[in-house]
Formats: C-alpha cells, structure tokens, sequence
C-alpha cells in the first residue's frame, strides 16, 4: 500500500476527527446552510449503497435497522440497493412508525416487508448491513439487537456497517456489544472511535462519504482532534538546505544507562537518523568503553559524578535532551531528569525517568516549564497519571496537568497537548510490539526536537515516522532495525 504517495493529497481540514456532539452540530450547521436532514440522509444512505455496489456483486442482503437516524440511513441503502435491482429484505429493532422526522420519511419510500429483528431473520442473507445504531447509541446492546448481531458475527456473511459498528462508542472506540464489520461507511469526517481501540479493529475498512456538508461547518465547530498524517506537520519537518551546518541542525544529547546501554544507543541512532546535526549519549565512566567502542559517529561523552553531569547540561551546546532508555528507576534517574527540566530547554522524558516520579508525580508537573514530551505506555502512565476514563480524554488530561505534550503509547497512540489540541495515530503495524522500539521512537522525537520542531510536531512526526518505518521493513522486525528504515519514509515523503 502506497499510503505515503496517496494521502500526501490530504489537507490538515480532512485529517480532523469529530466527536458525536461534533457531529450532530455539523448536521445543524448544515441545515442552516439549506442542506436539509431529507437530503443528508438520502446521501448517507445512498453512499452506502454505493460503496456495497463497489464491493461486491448482486446477492441478497439483509439490512437491519435501528430506532434512530442509523436506522433512517438503512431504509435509504435498502430502497438504493433494491432499485438497482438487488434482492433486500429489511429487519427493524421496534416499529417502523416509531421511526421520527426524515428517518419515517426514508422508511415510508420502502414497499417491501419489514421483518422483526432477531437471529432466524439471518438466513439466507449473503451480506447484512448494520443499521442499528450509530452516533446515538447511549447504552449497551441488548436484547434482539445484542443476539441477532452476535449471531451474525458467528457466521462468515460479512457485515457492512452504517456509520460506526452498533455497540461502538463513536467518541472513546469503547465497544458495548459490537461485532466486527468488514467495511463501515462513515459520513463528512471519522469519529475518535473509528481510531481508537478496539472500535478501529471493528470497523474493518472505514470510508468516509461526502454527503454535502458544506465544508464551512469546520471553521464554526474548530476540531481540536485529529488523525496522525504527514498533512498536520510536513510543512514544519526539519530539512537540510545549502546554507545549512551541521551545527543548525541541532545537537541532542541522550543519558545513557549502565548497566542497560543498548536502549541509549537505539535512541541515538533514532535521533541523527532523524536528523539531529550532533548526538551525544553523556555516559557515567564505567560505561565509557561499553559505549565508545560501538559507535561511530555518535559521540560518547563520560562523567564522574552527578555534579559533572549537571554542568554538562548547562553548557550551551545543546539543543534538546533525553532521559529514560535504560536509565534505571532510581533516585539519580530522578535528579538528572529534573536537572534537565531545570534548564527549561526542549527535554524528553521516557521509560525509567517517568516511573522515577511515581512516588512524586507532582514534582514532575513543577518542574516542567520548557518545551518537554512524555512518552509513557500504558503502565508508565498509570504510575504518574490519572488512570480513569478513556485514552483520549486520559492523555488530554494528563498533558493539561503537567505542561507537556503526552504521547500515550500503544496500537492507538494518543498525542496530546496542554492547550487540548490531541492527534490519534492508526499508521502503527503490530510488528512494533518488540523490545526497544519505544527507545527509538523516543529518539527519533528527540532528533526532531533538537533541529528546533515544536514539541507537538515532534511527538506527531515522531510517531508517524515510527510507524511508517516499521511498515516499511514488515515482519520480522527488530528494533535496531527501525532507524535505518527511516530514510526510505524521508524519500518517500519529500517525493
Ligand atoms: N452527518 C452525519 O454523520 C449524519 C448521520 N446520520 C445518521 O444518523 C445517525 C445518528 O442518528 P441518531 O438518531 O442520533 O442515533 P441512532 O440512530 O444511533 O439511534 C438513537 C436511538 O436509539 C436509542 N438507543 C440508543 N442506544 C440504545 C440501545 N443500546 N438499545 C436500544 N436503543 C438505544 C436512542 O434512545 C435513540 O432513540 C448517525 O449514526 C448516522 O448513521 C444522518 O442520517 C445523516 C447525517
Ligand atoms: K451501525
């Protein structure tokens, strides 16, 4: 998949996400432009259709409808699907006369039989669509709409969904009852649930469907969350031009461990293969020998004592530092991390050095005052962050507290900052879930920091590259790899 040349075409405007709030205000703002809820849902459903048209041949399918608007789209896909001479039956959770608005009007232009929802109502469909709920689903599934689906998914007739799988929360991608689809047909702009775990495993294939909402309506509503994609920060990715030394390109500086010294040299390379014109790793003695002998042209600089290490950082010839890859989870780990912040120069803080603070997570918040990222997985951030509520709003929260951009970690990484602007990322292959390549993405973020990219844009590019570079390589991948991966993704994306 060529996702590097074809999405290059996207604007930061397509890459927002809304929430179900979101969304119903666009479908008013749309309303108020002269685009009526009739026509909305006559082109939501219609999309639908089309996209099943564009899938599959003529069989005979069944679509299940809901009570709302979800189910409104469905009678249109089914009177869509019909005239083009498919066989459809339709099943209906409820009345068809409870249905409101546009939805009853949709349901009215449908002749053919309304079945009752439940599992026997399966047989003989060779494609099903859920039409049960959408944006409106309040509460878990129930009931036929529970047993019919799940009845479904125990079969291997593939499931279209309207909208998000029903059971999906389209805000937090939590699933109360869903099964999975194989394509969901969404409208005007994704959901954070089409992202986020496990909704974005759900949905399957997710397009998203012009159904003429004027383009307008994003100004008045300000999305503050996106989806990851070279459209939100290429503009600002660090490049090299003629005039350019390698001085003006940086100079990060990682605090390598002992007795764990791999992980600080994994992030070095991720850092100058980032970008970053010098890379040091500031290693206590011991270790000198361990690292010098390894590396070519990332310097290896030693120090005695922690007093060493301080003036180190307060010398002017950095431009962005690390802690974390191997450092260890001790008090020294605490100190040089807050000597770093001290200095209020752009500053990563990961691994080992975020669960140095779990006895003390407000020390961290006091200390940042600078440009600084926090790159935690799962139980990092429990260990110094509020633990409840889902990744989006957690990881919003959590870079509110503090001061820093929060990368939280994961299939479905969050990127969030302390103004409340947040960044899903979905380019990540499973192939990741190796030792040490949350040392090179910390890296990798740092090299970027280093050449003077805001922390924001670093944490996004950061991951994004991480993710493609993986992508790139495929199965079988080692951490080590990673770095080297990363001028391809550079070729691919400045083409
Ligand atoms: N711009 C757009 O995206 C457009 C989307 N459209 C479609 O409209 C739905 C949202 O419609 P809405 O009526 O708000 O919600 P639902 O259809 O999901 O149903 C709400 C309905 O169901 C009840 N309910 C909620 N949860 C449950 C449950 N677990 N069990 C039983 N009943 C439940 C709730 O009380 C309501 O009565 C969107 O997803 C799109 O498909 C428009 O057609 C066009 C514009
Ligand atoms: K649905």
């Amino acid at each position: 998949m060529n996702m590097l040349i074809s999405e290059s075409v996207l604007t930061n405007r397509q890459c927002a996400l809304l929430t179900v709030g979101q969304m119903a205000e666009a479908d008013r703002r749309s309303v108020a432009a002269g685009v009526s809820s009739f026509e909305l849902m006559a082109n939501a459903g219609a999309a639908v259709a089309h996209e099943i048209e564009c899938h599959w041949t003529p069989r005979p399918v069944l679509v299940l409808c809901g009570p709302g608007n979800n189910g409104g789209d469905g009678f249109v896909t089914a009177h869509v699907l019909a005239e083009a001479g498919w066989p459809v039956r339709v099943a209906m959770l409820g009345s068809r006369f409870s249905l409101k608005d546009e939805a009853r009007q949709h349901a009215q232009r449908w002749v053919g039989e309304v079945e009752a929802l439940s599992p026997e109502v399966l047989e003989g469909a060779e494609l099903i669509v859920d039409a049960l709920f959408g944006a409106g689903l309040s509460r878990p599934l129930q009931d036929q709409a529970l047993e019919t689906l799940a009845a479904a998914s125990h079969g291997t007739v593939p499931i279209v969904a309207i909208d998000t799988p029903s059971g999906v929360m389209g805000d937090s991608g939590e699933s109360l009852g869903a099964v999975p689809a194989v394509l969901t047909v969404t409208f005007f702009r994704k959901k954070p649930g089409h992202l986020l775990l496990p909704g974005r495993d759900l949905c399957g294939e997710v397009i998203v469907a012009d159904i003429g909402t004027p383009k307008a309506v994003l100004d008045a509503i300000a999305p503050q969350t996106y989806e990851n994609h070279p459209a939100l920060w290429l503009a600002n990715l660090p490049r090299a031009t003629s005039d350019t030394d390698k001085h003006s390109r940086g100079h990060a500086l990682i605090f390598g461990g002992y007795p764990m010294t791999g992980a600080a040299r994994m992030a070095a390379r991720g850092a100058a293969r980032a970008g970053s014109g010098l890379t040091t790793i500031a290693v206590p003695e011991i270790a000198f020998p361990i690292y010098a002998t390894v590396l070519d042209s990332i310097m290896v600089r030693p120090w005695l004592t922690p007093e060493d290490f301080g003036h180190l950082l307060n010398g002017s010839r950095f431009s962005a530092w690390l802690i974390g890859p191997g450092a260890g989870v001790d008090k020294e780990t605490f100190g040089h991390a807050l000597a770093m912040l001290a200095t209020g120069r752009p500053t990563i803080i990961d691994a080992d050095a975020i669960t140095a603070f779990q006895d003390e997570p407000g020390a961290l918040d006091r200390a940042i005052h600078g440009p600084c990222v926090l790159t935690p997985h799962e139980s990092e951030f429990r260990r110094v962050f509020d633990p409840f509520g889902d990744k989006l709003t957690r990881t919003r929260a959590a870079a509110r507290r503090c001061g820093a951009v929060v990368v939280l970690k994961g299939s479905d990484t969050v990127i969030a900052a302390p103004d409340g602007r947040a960044i899903i990322n979905a380019n990540a292959p499973p192939t990741l879930a190796t030792a040490g390549t949350g040392d090179v993405l910390s890296g990798i973020i740092l090299g970027l920091l280093a050449q003077g990219m805001s922390a924001f844009d670093s944490a996004a590019a950061g991951v994004w590259l991480h993710g493609a570079a993986a992508a790139e390589f495929g199965p079988g991948l080692l951490a080590e790899d990673l770095p080297d991966l990363l001028p391809a993704v550079f070729r691919r994306l400045y083409s």
